[in-house]
């Protein structure tokens, strides 16, 4: 089942992004302003399993943690008029990325490093792949990881904003694109 033939103000939206770009934050606030039910997939798996993504990395592993990101991501992305947010490791499998494409608007939230870098102070303990990495390293997954969220609808850079200014400029320009397409 795929919802690709829904039009453009009915289909889902996803974001996807680096860790701690804010996804699931913006998320929650864009679904808020355009009442629609948010799912984070991260929450969803934690509940499935009922512990932290960290508990279940170390305790169950990141394989199953995948397989269970890809079945999730399956059951929302396919449902109309959801605002949904991927894990930052979401796209690196392409049944994911083709999941979302083709059922959803996918938009990619960025930033550069030199911003990203002050916030992983707030987010490592939450994050198992950022953990007994050096600085190097988290640089280079970074840029690595720039590669998979080129596949995307529309792209924000986010530095310099607040998660409401983000919010908002993306509400109104879902709304903007609505309009031209209806
Ligand atoms: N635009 C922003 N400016 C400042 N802090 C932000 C911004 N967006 C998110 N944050 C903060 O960064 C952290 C990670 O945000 P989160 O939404 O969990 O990111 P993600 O879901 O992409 O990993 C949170 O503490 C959040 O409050
Ligand atoms: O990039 C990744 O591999 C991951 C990102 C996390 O989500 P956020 O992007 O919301 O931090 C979470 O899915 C898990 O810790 C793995
Ligand atoms: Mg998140």
């Amino acid at each position: 089942m795929t919802n690709n033939h829904v039009s453009p103000r009915e289909k889902s939206i996803v974001f996807i992004g680096f860790m701690g770009v804010g996804k699931t934050t913006i998320g929650k606030l864009v679904a808020q302003k355009l009442y629609r039910t948010f799912i984070d997939i991260d929450e969803e798996i934690e509940k499935e399993y009922g512990m932290p993504t960290q508990q279940i990395f170390q305790k169950i592993g990141e394989k199953a943690f995948r397989e269970k990101e890809k079945s999730l991501i399956q059951k929302f992305c396919t449902q109309k008029l959801k605002i949904i947010s991927v894990g930052g490791g979401a796209f690196l499998q392409k049944e994911i990325r083709d999941i979302c494409l083709t059922n959803c608007t996918v938009i990619a939230l960025d930033i550069s490093w030199d911003s990203w870098k002050e916030r992983l102070n707030v987010i490592i303990d939450s994050r198992p792949v950022l953990q007994g990495r050096s600085m190097e390293e988290i640089e280079e997954l970074f840029y690595k990881r720039q590669e998979i969220y080129s596949a995307h609808n529309s792209k924000l850079v986010t530095d310099n904003l607040n998660v409401e200014e983000i919010a908002d400029y993306i509400t109104d320009s879902l709304k903007v694109a609505w309009e031209i397409y209806s």
